[in-house]
């Protein structure tokens, strides 16, 4: 018997599933791939909060889970949208890779004018740093991203520093500081998803790293208080339960702000609360700014 694990087909989703397949290997568990194309891999051209947010990277693995076309399912744990259909199971968190953002430019840092990026939280935050930087919108994948600043298109990029490391890519530019320019809700962890089956939960539980469980599942428990969707600049931090959470407004000339040391999911999700009520006026601001109705 094999596993039969499913994929997205971009090189950072095949990087990430071939770390599963190592850990897996080790263990003298046999395992299939099969690359799964999702919408959001074939639609590139217009921000993702138009076509469903990050979503639409999983959608097509879940249903091929609950299909019984295969067993698991690799992702990276920040595209794993907040509500999730039934069925299925988090198998295992592995240990975080780095959570920060890397800002990436080719010149002298004084030189980078316009900045590439589609995340309402990298340009919030990066106009609250300097609010002289023209951000320009940037999607489509990591290669996609990092050629369009070498054409010179962008003087500089953001993009998660996991990313980077895990297609092996060294490029010149600056780690951002996750206190500043706070990460998105579980960037830099991988997550296996699986159907809820008891005796396949179990087989990948050494897979599991409980410390990055705790924390990606605090950020998941602030990010549903929150609500707020993709189109609200927020970013949520916890590494050992130190957790920060904050929301910005677009052009980041405001923000509100929860810092607080959490020992249960509870009480991250008590922080969340607060900070809903803290920035419900961003949120809608946001909201009606990007003209979604929901
Ligand atoms: N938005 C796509 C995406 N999803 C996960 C990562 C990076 C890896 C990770 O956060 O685990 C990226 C690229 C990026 O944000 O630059």
């Amino acid at each position: 018997m094999s596993i039969r694990i499913g994929t997205r087909g971009s090189a950072l989703a095949l990087a990430q599933t071939e770390r599963v397949c190592r850990m897996l290997a080790e263990r003298d568990i046999a395992v299939e791939t099969f690359v799964i194309t999702t919408e959001g891999d074939t639609t590139t051209g217009v921000p993702l909060h138009e076509i469903g947010g990050q979503g639409v990277f999983v959608r097509a693995l879940d249903d091929a889970i609950l299909r019984g076309e295969i067993d698991i399912a690799v992702h990276s744990m920040k595209d794993i949208p907040a509500a999730r259909p039934p069925g299925l199971a988090l198998g295992a968190v592995l240990e975080r890779d780095s959570p920060a953002d890397f800002l990436a430019y080719l010149g002298q840092i004084e030189d980078v004018r316009t900045v590439g990026s589609s995340s309402t939280r990298r340009c919030a935050q990066i106009l609250r740093f300097d609010p002289s930087v023209e951000v320009k919108p940037l999607r489509g994948n990591v290669d996609t991203r990092i050629r369009k600043m070498r054409e010179r298109q962008y003087d500089a990029i953001i993009l998660a520093e996991a990313g980077l490391e895990r297609l092996g890519y060294t490029l010149p530019g600056d780690r951002l500081p996750v206190d500043t320019f706070v990460p998105s809700p579980n960037q830099g962890a991988i997550a296996v998803v699986c159907r809820e089956d008891p005796s396949l939960v179990e087989m990948l539980t050494f897979l599991d790293h409980a410390p990055t469980r705790f924390d990606v599942e605090a950020e998941r428990a602030v990010m549903e208080e929150v609500g707020g969707g993709c189109f609200t600049p927020q970013g949520i931090y916890c590494r050992d339960g130190s957790l920060i959470g904050e929301v910005l407004a677009l052009d980041g000339s405001r923000w509100e702000r929860v810092e607080q040391h959490v020992e249960t999911l509870e009480e991250a999700r008590e922080c969340g609360r607060d900070l809903r009520a803290l920035a419900e006026h961003l949120i809608r601001e946001a909201r009606e700014a990007l003209g979604l109705s929901s």
